[in-house]
């Protein structure tokens, strides 16, 4: 059976803070509230578009009835659809690193708190929806990270074995969800998260995709088969 390695999206495969900012400051300006830097959007995304929202009304000391964030999602899907590639690109080294894993006989796989929907739109306007074995977002199975099941049937979904696994995140969702699994984690520190993954206690930290290969490498997670 190959291995796995299951990336998160945001913040970690592809850099799409400006154009998921965009998205949340023409609602917070249709809203009549200022809009959010870059920074606080890294702090806020993570726990998908329903949850952004809401961080980013609290944040101007505003609650939200649960039809009015229906419909203010419904919003920022239809914004966030229509400009969803409009500066995001690919963190450096991703497609290399990519293409060692796929070379090395792995199973590619995304496990995104995204809507799933939109994650294949995205990573099909990069091109690179091709390269992954399934693409699992928050209405795949109707679970979210950090609930395990989230990365658990990822794995699934690609014919993997749990105990042949690594995940790779950039938030406290992806860590826990993993840690939670019982699945190795990497974190990478360039991505969104309101606390530096040092403080959160993933396996390995990388800084850079170059390192990918060979962090993987010292979690005992090998190409041969056992
Ligand atoms: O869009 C989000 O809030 C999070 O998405 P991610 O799980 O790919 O980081
Ligand atoms: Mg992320």
């Amino acid at each position: 059976m190959r291995p796995t390695i299951v990336f998160d999206l945001d913040g970690t495969l592809v850099d799409s803070a400006p154009d998921l900012a965009a998205t949340l400051n023409h609602i917070l300006t249709t809203e009549g509230l200022p809009a959010a830097s870059e920074t606080e959007v890294h702090r806020m995304v993570g726990r998908g578009a329903r949850t952004l929202i809401t961080r980013a009304f609290a944040a101007n000391g505003r609650t939200l009835a649960p039809e009015r964030l229906e419909a203010l999602f419904d919003a920022f899907l239809a914004h966030y659809e229509a400009n969803i590639d409009g500066a995001t690109r690919p963190f450096d080294g991703v497609t290399a690193a990519l293409d060692r894993f796929e070379a090395e006989g792995w199973a590619l796989a995304v496990c995104t708190n995204k809507t799933e929907r939109l994650a294949r739109l995205l990573l099909g306007k990069l091109g690179m929806a091709d390269r992954f074995a399934t693409i699992v977002g928050q209405e795949t199975f109707g679970i979210t990270k950090p609930d395990p099941q989230h990365i658990l049937k990822t794995i699934e979904a690609v014919g993997g074995d749990p105990a042949r696994a690594v995940m790779v995140g950039d938030s406290v969702n992806d860590i826990d969800a993993a840690k939670a699994a019982g699945v190795p984690v990497v974190a990478v520190t360039f991505g969104y998260t309101d606390r530096p993954v040092t403080e959160l206690g993933p396996d390995v930290i990388i800084d850079h995709f170059d390192a990918l290969w060979d962090a993987v490498q010292g979690l005992g997670v090998t190409s041969e088969t056992a």
